[in-house]
């Protein structure tokens, strides 16, 4: 879709054999990929990033949402392995294709999630309001019935585990994810 991939490129790995297209809809988006990439690979250096940030930018107050930000359907990482898991399993039963939504079936807004982050890590989360981001939506959350229907699976941590233990992770980890000496 040429659309969609205004801004995108191919990884092909060293052996040729594999290519993962990666395309976004927008130069920042693109950028902040670009980024998480080269972080993942050691190209760029992992910044300490507890503490390194003034204040977080809240892209909009004004959407037609309960509190005025964005809402998203966040999910813990662990419920997001076991969907995976799960998912599998039904391969072995030759399923053939199909196609789940894993997600927590709710949203939180922008505001919510500096709350769970506030309560898990028991400091302040400084915000500023700024404007709208563009192309983002103002709620986006997923529709997970047919994968507890069918799969068994449901996501079960709320925004409280998913924020205390992202906290923790931090924590323990301030490079990110690269383990330096
Ligand atoms: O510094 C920030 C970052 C994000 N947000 C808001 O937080 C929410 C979540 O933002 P983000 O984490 O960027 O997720 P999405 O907007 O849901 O977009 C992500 O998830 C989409 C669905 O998977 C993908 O299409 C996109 O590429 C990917 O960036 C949105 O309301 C943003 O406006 C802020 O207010 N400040």
């Amino acid at each position: 879709n040429s659309k969609l991939r205004t801004f995108g490129f191919d990884i092909v790995t060293e052996d040729e054999k594999t290519v993962y297209p990666l395309a976004t809809e927008t130069q920042k988006e693109m950028e902040e990929w670009l980024l998480t990439l080269g972080k993942a690979i050691g190209l760029i250096e992992e910044e300490d990033t507890i503490g390194k940030l003034k204040e977080l930018s809240v892209y909009g107050k004004d959407y037609p949402t309960p509190d005025g930000t964005g809402i998203r359907d966040y999910i813990h990482i662990i419920d997001l392995a076991k969907g995976h898991v799960s998912s599998l399993n039904l391969v072995d039963k030759n399923c053939g294709l199909q196609i789940f939504n894993l997600g927590a079936g709710r949203g939180y807004s922008v505001l919510e999630v500096i709350g769970g982050m506030r309560k898990a890590s028991g400091r302040e989360v400084a915000y500023k309001v700024v404007g709208r981001r563009e192309g983002d939506v103002p709620v986006s959350y997923s529709d997970a019935s047919k994968a507890e229907r069918e799969m068994g699976w449901k996501a079960l941590k709320d925004i409280e585990e998913m924020c205390s233990d992202a906290w923790r992770w931090q924590v323990k980890n301030p490079q990110g994810y690269i383990n330096k000496k």
